[in-house]
Order: C-alpha cells, then sequence, then structure tokens
C-alpha cells in the first residue's frame, strides 16, 4: 500500500493513518485478494488486485469504513465478496474471511442496502420491512410488532405508511423501507453500495443523521460505497481509497467521527479542510506513477 502522505490546509486537518490493534479479533480479514473475470480468454479482465486489509472487531463499538475511488475500481466488487454475492463472489485468488470464517455465500451475518432500494413492488411497507422475520418464520403478531416498530426508527409512520406500495414513496422514504428491511434482522456486518446517491441533497443529509443513529444502536461493522467526499469523510470511522482498475487500496485514513449533525458538520473548516485532502489523496491516486 502507497505511503499516506497528510498536508494540512488552512484549518487543522483530522486524518491520520490508520492504527492497528494486533490483539483483537478481525471481523473482516482480506488476504491478498484477487478477482479476474473470465480467465485464459481474450475477455479476461482484473477487477481488483491483491487487496489485503482487516477490520477489528471492536467489542460494543462497530467501526464504519467509507469506500471511495474511481467508477469500475472494484468497491462493490470488493462489498459483494463479503457478502458472498456472485458473480463477484467467489474471489479468484486469495481468502476473504469473516469472523475468522471462509466466506461461503450470503448469510444472515451481513445485511446489504443497494442504491436502487430493491423494494419488493407488491408488498406494502410493512410486508417489506417485515419480509426477514417471514423468512425466519417468526408468529405474526410478533413480525408485526418488530416491523411496525422499525418503520418508526427509520423515521415514517407505521400507521400512514405501513400499508403503501414502494410506487407510492418518495427516493427518500423508499430508501427508509430498505435500510428498515435490512436492519430488522440485526446483521453484525451491514454493506452499503451508494444508498445515498439517487437522493437530493437535503433528503440525503437527513439519511446520513439517521444512518449514523441506526449504526450506533446496533453496534454494527459497516462498509459505504459512495462517490461523495464529503459523505465518506462525515460517516467513516476509516476511509479506504481506491485506485482506479485494477483496484487495490491505496490509503487507509483514519477520520473525525461524526459525532453532530451532518448539516452542523459538513460546514466547519476542520471538517472542510479533511475533506479538501482527501480529494487530494484520490485525485493522486487516480493518476499513473510518473
Ligand atoms: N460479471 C462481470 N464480468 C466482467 N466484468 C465485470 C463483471 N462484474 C463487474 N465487472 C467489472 O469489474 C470492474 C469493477 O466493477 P465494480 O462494480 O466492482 O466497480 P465499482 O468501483 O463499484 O464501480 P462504480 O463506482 O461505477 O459502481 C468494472 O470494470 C466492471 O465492469
Amino acid at each position: 500500500m502507497a505511503r499516506t502522505e497528510l498536508q494540512t490546509g488552512d484549518a487543522p486537518c483530522e486524518l491520520k493513518p490508520v492504527a492497528s490493534d494486533p490483539t483483537l479479533p478481525r471481523i473482516v480479514d482480506f488476504k491478498n485478494v484477487s478477482k479476474v473475470y473470465h480467465p485464459g480468454t481474450r475477455n479476461e479482465f482484473t477487477s481488483i488486485r491483491d487487496i489485503s486489509f482487516h477490520i477489528e472487531d471492536t467489542p460494543d463499538v462497530g467501526e464504519f469504513i467509507g469506500i471511495l475511488g474511481p467508477s469500475g475500481c472494484g468497491k462493490s466488487t470488493v462489498l459483494r465478496l463479503i457478502a458472498g454475492l456472485a458473480p463477484h463472489f467467489p474471489a479468484t485468488t486469495g481468502e476473504v474471511l469473516v469472523h475468522g470464517q471462509p466466506v461461503e455465500g450470503p448469510g444472515p451475518d451481513r445485511g446489504f442496502v443497494f442504491q436502487d432500494y430493491a423494494n419488493f413492488p407488491h408488498r406494502t411497507v410493512l410486508e417489506n420491512v417485515g419480509f426477514g422475520l417471514e423468512c425466519a418464520h417468526v408468529p405474526d403478531k410478533e413480525r408485526i410488532e418488530r416491523a411496525n416498530e422499525w418503520i418508526a426508527k427509520v423515521g415514517l409512520d407505521p400507521k400512514k405508511d405501513g400499508g403503501k406500495y414502494p410506487h407510492q414513496l418518495s427516493g427518500g422514504m423508499n430508501q427508509r423501507v430498505a435500510i428498515a428491511r435490512t436492519l430488522i434482522m440485526h446483521p453484525r456486518i451491514i454493506l452499503m453500495d451508494e444508498p445515498f446517491g439517487a437522493l437530493d441533497p437535503g433528503t440525503r443529509q437527513n439519511m446520513q443523521d439517521l444512518l449514523v443513529k441506526l449504526w450506533r444502536e446496533l453496534e454494527a461493522t459497516v462498509f459505504f460505497v459512495t462517490h461523495d467526499v464529503s459523505e465518506a469523510v462525515y460517516l467513516g470511522d476509516r476511509v479506504f481509497i481506491f485506485s482506479p482498475s485494477p483496484g487495490t487500496i491505496v490509503h487507509q485514513l483514519a477520520v473525525m467521527p461524526p459525532d453532530r449533525p451532518a448539516a452542523e458538520m459538513q460546514v466547519e473548516p476542520a471538517f472542510l479542510s479533511s475533506v479538501k485532502e482527501v480529494r487530494r489523496l484520490l485525485d493522486q491516486a487516480g493518476k499513473p506513477a510518473l
């Protein structure tokens, strides 16, 4: 991995290289992972190359990892390898471990939130949110109670919104449903692939605040792919910066945790200075070596 060169701007810059604690168990561990599509054919394509990183399983607090990089560098590939979702899964070479065990496919310990919501169109909000519990054969009364609780947790009204269908909801409301549908199952690892990419800036900041609140409550480890540098710096404890394809991680940075509302913190000089620095490192990562 390239050396992390940090520069300070006008205001104090709050970026640090990531420190690791070897005594803690690892919740996610990538060991020299590469993914090659159509190997041995003229369409052979290496999407990620030799990626190694690990995230510690910190007691009572999950880490939030923001992932930045140019289009097509393999960000989704990394998420889907953790989730065990084909065709990105399995890796061509290397090892992907979750809780110290090789990933063998999808599992309830890992929840995925996509950009396009992926709510079931013919199910109501209540039925969408309760879907995982239904699959787990949770009795009706408990399922409805827990689904209503999660509808409220994501800022929707169980009475007013519970009976609506996805086509009757705005983009932000649909993404709230998708988040509730995933988090109701209490996954230890939450994988989010540009979940707020289609939302307007105001809705996006509200969703960022909501996510921080739910993440703190669930104490889960979150991997969050975004093209928005401010979003990654605001939400992340740690930010990964990828090189262009074939993707590698060129920087891992520790950033300030989100301890104030998005609209407040994202205009502060120290925050803006960190964003400027991450943008510089991202631009630098995208340039070919001299
Ligand atoms: N099934 C596949 N067969 C061949 N190539 C693939 C396949 N799936 C993905 N790729 C390629 O792998 C590369 C990495 O894809 P990936 O979706 O992980 O990138 P990304 O960084 O998430 O991109 P974006 O930011 O545009 O969403 C891309 O060039 C993509 O075209």
